[in-house]
């Protein structure tokens, strides 16, 4: 893996601009495999969700607000999986939970022909993909209060201490994770706020999770402060999980609400 976050044209810009904080991840290589190009020319038009760009090709126009119903074409419960990866999570649940509206947000090439090559084979129909950053994607793409569920499974946990910097689940995260999800219903519709998952292999980065998200003032744990979650069982074990459980590690679950 190489590369840097690009130097940000018009920083001094008032809007928010992700670029001019360090990213969770690096550029690489966006070669696909035969299969996967195939699957993207013939359904990149179905499933990935054109948004405007700003200064970077994963940089997204501050100023546009997603229309999630128009995307899917309908109004459903919304679950958006951050750094989907090869899309073996959200795919799978969308097949799974017909009745629900998924949208993958990832910036890895490969991993998005991939999960356009899944979603393709299982004809599915409520799933999405957006390429770009997810900060900015939940800063300002996403209508505040529109998730019903945010899904940040194994995000890269940056283990070497001069690029904790580069982590995604920090206090401006949480802040970001309140703005989208759903609030708790008031009086009659006395729903509860929507859910933040989380999963890691890498204990340490547990710990970093639990403090932040525990201190932010927007969510609570349901499992009571400090503590993991069980295994979600909407989970399905990826390639990433099935390394790091064969590389001895231990995964940790978490669960918010939205309060
Ligand atoms: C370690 S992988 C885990 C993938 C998948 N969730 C799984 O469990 O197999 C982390 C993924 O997050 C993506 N990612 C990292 N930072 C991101 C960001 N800011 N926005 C979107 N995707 C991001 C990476 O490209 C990578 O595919």
């Amino acid at each position: 893996m190489t590369g840097a976050p690009s130097a940000t044209p018009g920083a001094g810009d008032a809007r928010p601009r992700y670029r001019t904080q360090p990213v969770s991840f690096v550029r690489r290589s966006g070669r696909l495999a035969p299969r996967q190009q195939r699957a993207w020319d013939a359904y990149r038009d179905r499933y990935v969700v054109d948004v405007p760009r700003d200064v970077a090709r994963t940089s997204v126009d501050p100023d546009h607000v997603l229309d999630v119903a128009a995307t899917f074409g309908r109004d459903a419960r919304l679950v958006v999986e951050i750094g989907s990866g090869q899309g073996e999570a959200v795919v799978a649940a969308a097949e799974r939970e017909p009745g629900t509206d998924f949208l993958a947000v990832e910036v890895y090439a490969p991993g998005l022909a991939q999960t356009v090559l899944r979603a393709s084979q299982r004809d599915l129909t409520n799933v999405r993909l957006v390429q770009a950053n997810a900060a900015e994607v939940l800063a300002t793409t996403l209508p505040a209060g529109s998730v019903d569920e945010l899904w940040v499974f194994f995000p890269d946990p940056w283990h070497k201490s001069r690029h904790h910097k580069r982590r995604l689940v920090t206090p401006s995260f949480a802040a970001l994770a309140e703005r989208v999800l759903r609030a708790p219903g008031e009086g009659d519709d006395g729903r509860p706020g929507g859910t933040l998952r989380l999963a890691t292999d890498w204990a340490e980065y547990a710990e970093q999770m639990l403090e932040v998200l525990d201190a932010a003032p927007g969510l609570r744990n349901v499992h009571g402060p400090g503590n993991a979650a069980p295994r979600f069982e909407g989970r399905v074990l990826t390639g990433f999980e099935r390394k790091g459980e064969a590389a001895g590690r231990v995964i940790t679950d978490l669960e918010y609400v939205r309060v």
